[in-house]
């Protein structure tokens, strides 16, 4: 359903249609036109394109002749222009913009226009006003889930690289070639990221949505899963389209492939830099060690194709050696992260070691509160982490007493924990040996596995120990298809 009410308006008081709102935010071309449409299209609410707004103020300001930089006649203009939607298409003034509004002329003025704090008070006004007007709705800008309806109901924030994003615009137009696409886009997400007045940036309790791999059925499925009234809606009214396929809507249940894409936004400390040793010697490093391992140790890793091939996922291997480091980082090709004790620190050599293979200061024993914010933060970055949930080197074949850390992590982050049976290196260097002695090396990747959590908000504690439990017999079994199989070809 769209809009077909005039968006002009006295001042609006609360924002009462904030109940039923999802905002939809992002920078140019990562999905927000098509998604919300069709997301609206699907839930049977109206849409609002915020951009459409601004957009329809440029186009006012470029035919009035005002000049960009004066702010005063740009509050004023935004005051008194009328703009309505028609379906699709946007009156301003009474004269259809819908083409025009897309065009260079505008899509280069409606930035500088947005900047304006007294433009922005006048559409943020009549956004939620037009909320109130219809009962919520589907929608989209830069600002909505952090400052138009900071307590709506859902909160996503759409994300692509920005080649991906000015390839999506490059699709849609003849007029420009890439790489001017892409500057503009480039300028565009620079100047709405950094303005003073409601700058573009994810919800701390939003839910970001990377699209660049994804195609928009899967986003649509992601964001429609977020939805709390959802099961309500099917019951009361029906959708405006076909009905989707049942597992798209369930809440908290979403298709398994965008789970790899959907992050919660909440606000963690930035990832721990890289050093240059780490940046240009990982590749050499874990190439030797996997060529050592090799020839050394027969290594062979089993179940590789199980590995998520993106996005953040944490490997939960079983620990018996300090070898088992430069094992659990070979099971990929992808750089690892991991939580090492400080100690490690004491002894420079080994501590530039520890940095170049990318591992990062934890305290020892159970992971503090400061190292579990910044394990979040290379998660939250994309990047995989080795967190071995034992929790420190034990020995024998039976895993057992596991620390909450790494189902903590995963819970948080709502990523995969992949449980990793290392066996042999016990045998090939225990605790309290220091030379490491030849012999065979058998890694178990298991299948991965998700938290049951929902997409966005707390994770209640005894969902955290849940997991834990469900990671605790993956992990061992992992660990005897390991050491079996590694029985099984010492002894062939
Ligand atoms: N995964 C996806 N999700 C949404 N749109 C996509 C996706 N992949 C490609 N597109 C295309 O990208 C283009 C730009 O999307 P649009 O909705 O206009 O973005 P925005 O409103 O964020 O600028 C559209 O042509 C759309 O069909
Ligand atoms: N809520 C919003 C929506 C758009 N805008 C501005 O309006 C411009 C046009 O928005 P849009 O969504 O139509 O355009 P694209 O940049 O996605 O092509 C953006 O680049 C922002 O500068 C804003 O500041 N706040």
């Amino acid at each position: 359903m769209n809009p077909n009410r005039s968006v002009d308006g006295q001042p609006a008081s609360a924002p009462s249609g904030a109940a039923r709102v999802v905002a939809i935010d992002g920078p140019a071309g990562s999905g927000k036109s098509t998604v919300a449409r069709t997301v609206a299209g699907r839930l049977g609410m109206a849409h609002l394109d915020t951009g459409a707004m601004y957009r329809g103020v440029a186009f006012a300001a470029l035919e009035a002749g005002i000049d960009l930089g004066d702010g005063d006649a740009l509050d004023a203009l935004a005051e008194r222009v009328d703009m309505a939607f028609d379906g699709s298409r946007l009156l301003v003034d009474g004269a259809d913009a819908t083409e025009a509004i897309r065009g260079q002329a505008v899509s280069t003025a409606v930035s500088p226009v947005a900047t304006n704090a007294g433009v922005r008070e006048v559409m943020v006004q009549r956004q939620r006003e037009w909320a109130a007007d219809h009962d919520g709705g589907v929608i989209e800008g830069r600002d909505i889930g952090t400052a138009v309806f900071p307590d709506a109901p859902v909160k996503v924030f759409l994300t692509a690289t920005p080649e991906e994003r000015a390839r999506r615009r490059s699709d849609e137009t003849d007029d420009v070639d890439l790489e001017t696409l892409a500057a503009q886009i480039a300028e565009r997400d620079e100047r709405d990221a950094n303005r003073a007045v409601n700058p573009m940036r994810p919800a701390d309790d939003g839910v970001v949505i990377d699209t660049t791999d994804l195609n928009l059925d899967q986003v649509v499925d992601a964001v429609i899963a977020l939805v709390p009234w959802v099961g309500e809606d099917r019951k009361s009214r029906p959708p405006a389209e076909p009905e989707p396929a049942a597992d798209t809507v369930a809440e908290g249940t979403a298709p398994s492939l965008p789970r790899a894409f959907v992050r919660p936004a909440q606000p963690v400390v930035d990832a721990p830099a890289l050093g240059i040793g780490a940046r240009l010697g990982y590749r050499a490093i874990s190439g030797t060690s996997r060529a050592l391992a090799k020839v050394a140790y027969r290594s062979e890793i089993m179940g590789k194709e199980r590995l998520p091939r993106t996005g953040p996922y944490i490997l939960a291997p079983s620990h018996r050696s300090g070898l088992d480091f430069l094992l659990a980082a070979m099971v990929t090709r992808r750089r690892v992260r991991w939580m090492a004790k400080e100690s490690l620190w004491t002894y420079p050599a080994l501590g530039s070691f520890v940095d170049v293979m990318g591992g990062f200061q934890v305290n020892r024993g159970t992971a503090d509160r400061r190292s579990l914010r910044v394990a979040e933060a290379v998660l939250a970055d994309g990047q995989p982490l080795v967190v071995f949930p034992e929790g420190t080197r034990r020995n024998g074949a039976v895993v057992e007493g596991l620390f909450d850390g790494a189902a903590w992590l995963a819970s948080r982050q709502r990523v995969p924990l992949v449980p990793v049976g290392i066996a042999g290196t016990e045998e090939a260097m225990s605790t309290g040996t220091r030379l490491p002695r030849p012999g065979k090396i058998v890694i178990w990747i298991g299948e991965p596995l998700w938290p049951d959590v929902p997409r966005a908000g707390r994770v209640p504690r005894r969902e955290v120990t849940a997991f834990s439990d469900r990671l605790l017999p993956e992990l061992q079994d992992a660990f005897d298809r390991a050491n079996a199989h590694r029985g099984l070809t010492t002894l062939g």
